[in-house]
């Protein structure tokens, strides 16, 4: 991170012999250093913080003065966890969050490196360098399903090329954290590589047990915000993690984990809390860190501990305590006003300088990104019709006599194996007559392989779906009629990538997700709020269980979280590490 204000600009400002560009006055800082409300004015000299105290030396002709009589002028809140792609993209979450007084985010870069390539994702990531406020990123070292061609694209060159970037503040979560526990050597050397150029390695660690847990942060990992109890919250920072909080739309776990800090008496100074990537209508009802810190005070951590988990404490965890994280001469001129410290939505907000949001609306431009220019992968590689051949969604069942392996929904995204008989018609499950089951099929996009499953507890009455958005980005395809799912498929092909839901022969739902898969190319945030909400619904209609299904669609495909999974290689049980039905080559099913 830079600053644009020279050092030496900053020290005539601060001695009162350069006038600010802005000056707040008479407002109470929160000051997260000291833990302390101090009625001070602070100076503003382009995009940083000049001066703090009782002085209005740096007060000139020019200076813009703010009147920040009755309000609390805090650091700009952090989210160090972000996943910028839940039907958002960059743009809109950012011109969302941005009011909210989130002024710096750390984002996942998965699906950007994915579809765009190093060379992709790195020139994007230098344009989103026009957005207002800081808009930073960790890097993937593995997908999170393993794919043929994943050791080639996440290659060592690569990898380091973008860690080196300065807009990267370090590794991203490695979700199939066994890598770490077995001592994968690409890994190990990554985290010394990291810790080399003097950045950080976030972590996730769900279900790891306090033994394992110490072979994962010997490796080298900083951080994890996986824990679901205030046990497992406790572990972490016992083994000197920073512990980061979640309260997502799939897991709203804060009053469980919080309680580390109302129950216990531990130092709050490696604390910090995150959303981890909350749907769209999560983030329209709940906000987004403003939301973390209204729901922590009302959980009853003290006003300072609760900002200071989303702004220093944050801040050095991401080594850019010098830069952002509290309100001190020298460091980026990103501050709140906040009328009151109950709600903590601001009424003014500042980054670098600027104000770019006010009342809740924001007045700063975005950039217009056209996103098509960075990807490098094509929609589809192979013609549409090969998508409505009803047979291709199909399960193969030769032998009646045999159980076949069925994902069971046990929670929005945790599944286990269940073993059915079956009926079979024509080499295939029949499933007619099985309330409740559905087909599944994940198709490769580049058209080399299609893996297939049988799923109970989903959503017991849709005919078809088909979703690009899920972590592989591959073309998942769900439904108990295979006529509707092939209609549902061949759309989100035409559509170039998204979310179909079909009745019949019927398309009822269509939402287009042209960026990776996964993302509106919309500058609006509103709209992927209408589109989650119209899908929840939709498929609650149609007996979906659960409340995330964003989060549904998302797991159902990875590699790492428990039960039976729809990856690349075909049918797979995660704890036995076992391929029970191979991925098929796409090309079989080519009926002209
Ligand atoms: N591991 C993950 N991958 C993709 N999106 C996420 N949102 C929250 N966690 C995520």
């Amino acid at each position: 991170m830079k600053i644009n204000a020279s050092r030496s600009e900053l020290v005539e400002v601060a001695k009162g012999n350069l006038p600010a560009d802005v000056f707040i006055k008479g407002g109470t800082i929160i000051n997260v250093y000291s833990g302390e409300f101090l009625k001070l004015h602070v100076a503003i000299y382009k995009d940083s913080i000049a001066y703090v105290g009782e002085s209005e030396a740096a007060i000139g002709a020019d200076t813009k003065v703010i009147d920040a009589t009755g309000k609390y002028v805090a650091p700009g809140f952090i989210e160090a966890h972000s996943h910028p792609w839940v039907i958002y993209n960059p743009i809109s979450i950012t011109s969302k969050v941005l009011p909210l007084g989130t002024t710096t985010s750390v984002n996942d870069n998965l699906f950007f490196h994915l579809h765009m390539g190093a060379k992709g994702f790195k020139d994007l990531a230098h344009d989103l360098k026009d957005m207002p406020g800081n808009f930073l990123w960790f890097v993937r070292l593995v997908s999170q399903a393993d794919y043929p061609g994943e050791k080639a694209w996440y290659n060592h060159h690569d990898i380091h090329e973008l860690l080196k970037l300065e807009e990267v503040v370090g590794s991203a979560e490695v979700t199939r954290w066994p890598m770490l526990y077995k001592g994968d050597p690409f890994l190990l050397e990554t985290m010394d590589f990291v810790k080399e150029i003097g950045k950080i390695s976030d972590g996730h660690t769900s279900g790891c047990s306090y033994e394992k847990l110490n072979a994962v942060v010997a490796s080298g990992v900083t951080a994890c915000h996986e824990a679901i109890t205030a046990k497992e919250a406790l572990d972490r920072l016992r083994l000197g993690m920073w512990t980061v909080l979640r309260n997502s739309s799939l897991r709203p776990d804060l009053a469980e984990v919080i309680q580390m800090i109302t129950k216990g008496n531990v130092n709050t100074s490696r604390v910090v809390m995150t959303t981890d990537g909350p749907h769209p209508g999560f983030i329209d009802r709940e906000g987004f860190v403003d939301g973390l810190v209204r729901n922590a005070v009302e959980l009853g951590v003290p006003v300072m501990n609760a900002i200071q988990m989303v702004t220093i404490n944050a801040a050095t965890y991401l080594r850019l305590e010098d830069y952002i994280g509290g309100i001190a001469p020298g460091r980026k001129a990103d501050i709140l006003l906040l009328p009151d410290l109950e709600n903590f939505r601001p009424d003014m907000v500042i980054a670098s300088g600027e104000i770019v949001a006010e009342n809740g609306q924001l007045l700063a431009s975005m950039p217009e990104i056209s996103w098509e220019k960075y990807v490098v992968r094509q929609p589809f590689e192979f013609p549409k019709f090969v998508l409505e051949n009803p047979e291709l969604y199909l399960y193969p069942h030769g032998d009646e006599s045999k159980p076949i392996p069925v994902s069971y929904f046990k929670s929005n995204v945790i599944t286990q194996r269940k073993d059915i008989m079956l009926p079979a018609a024509d080499g295939f499950a029949d499933l007619s007559g099985q309330d409740g089951l559905l087909y599944a099929a994940l198709i490769d996009r580049r058209g080399k392989w299609v893996s297939r499953a049988l799923l109970e507890r989903f959503a017991s009455t849709l005919d078809g779906m088909a979703s690009t958005y899920n972590t592989t980005t591959e073309l998942l395809v769900v439904g108990r009629c295979a006529q509707a799912m092939a209609t549902a498929a061949a759309r989100v092909h035409e559509i170039g990538g998204g979310i179909v839901v079909v009745d019949k022969a019927e398309i009822i739902l269509e939402i287009p997700l042209p960026l990776t898969g996964m993302m509106t190319s919309d500058p609006s945030f509103d709209q992927a709020v209408a589109y989650h909400d119209v899908l929840l619904q939709t498929l609650q209609e149609r007996g979906f269980p659960f409340h995330d299904i964003l989060y549904t669609l998302l797991f159902l495909t990875c590699d790492f979280l428990p039960g039976l999974r729809l990856v690349p290689y075909g049918l797979y049980e995660v704890k036995k590490d076992q391929i029970l039905l191979e991925a098929t080559p796409l090309s079989t099913n080519i009926v002209k």
